[in-house]
């Protein structure tokens, strides 16, 4: 049985059991920088990437879209560290996750993020790989190098469908 999702808006607050959302918010630290130029808005999500002697890997990922409706056939996660998506055009994204530990699929959920919207997974936090939406789409991307297997994979029937944007 097909089973369509759709995808919800991205907030902190929704996103908080999977990881960080990278936005300016002035609810979060902020302060003005810079001889009053730049406010920083600051220490926005948790980068680790330290276990097993790994070191943070600076990325760009380009990523193309998949044909819709998405039928979500993965599932993955790093249980070494976290890895950031940081968009770096103009185009939304969508983001698909579950919470760390043993994946419950009927805890699987899909949110649309904007193009002024980045997303940390916390280690161990389950994740489909970087969905591109309407076109190719770049991506800054901070995760992990180093020793180790830090890549967790579980294919799925792909009964799961996202519905189309
Ligand atoms: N494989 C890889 O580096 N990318 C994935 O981890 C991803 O989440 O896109
Ligand atoms: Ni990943």
């Amino acid at each position: 049985m097909i089973e369509k999702i759709v995808p919800e808006i991205l907030t902190r607050e929704a996103f908080a059991p999977f990881g960080d959302v990278i936005e300016v918010d002035d609810n979060r630290q902020h302060f003005t920088i810079n001889d009053g130029f730049t406010e920083r808005y600051h220490d926005l999500a948790k980068v680790d990437v330290e276990k097993n002697n790994g070191r943070t890997l600076i990325n760009i990922f380009r990523s193309t879209p998949l044909a819709q409706p998405i039928a979500i056939k993965m599932m993955e996660r790093h249980p070494l560290s976290s890895q950031a998506f940081i968009p770096l055009g103009n185009e939304p994204y969508l983001v698909v996750v579950a919470p760390k530990g043993e994946l419950d699929l009927a805890a699987i959920e899909v949110f649309i993020a904007q193009s002024n919207q980045g997303v940390n997974y916390h280690a161990g936090t389950w994740h489909h790989y970087c969905l591109a939406l309407h076109q190719r789409s770049d991506f800054l991307v901070v995760d992990r190098g180093g020793e180790g297997d830090n890549c967790d994979v579980v294919e799925l029937d792909g009964n799961k469908m996202i519905a189309a944007q």
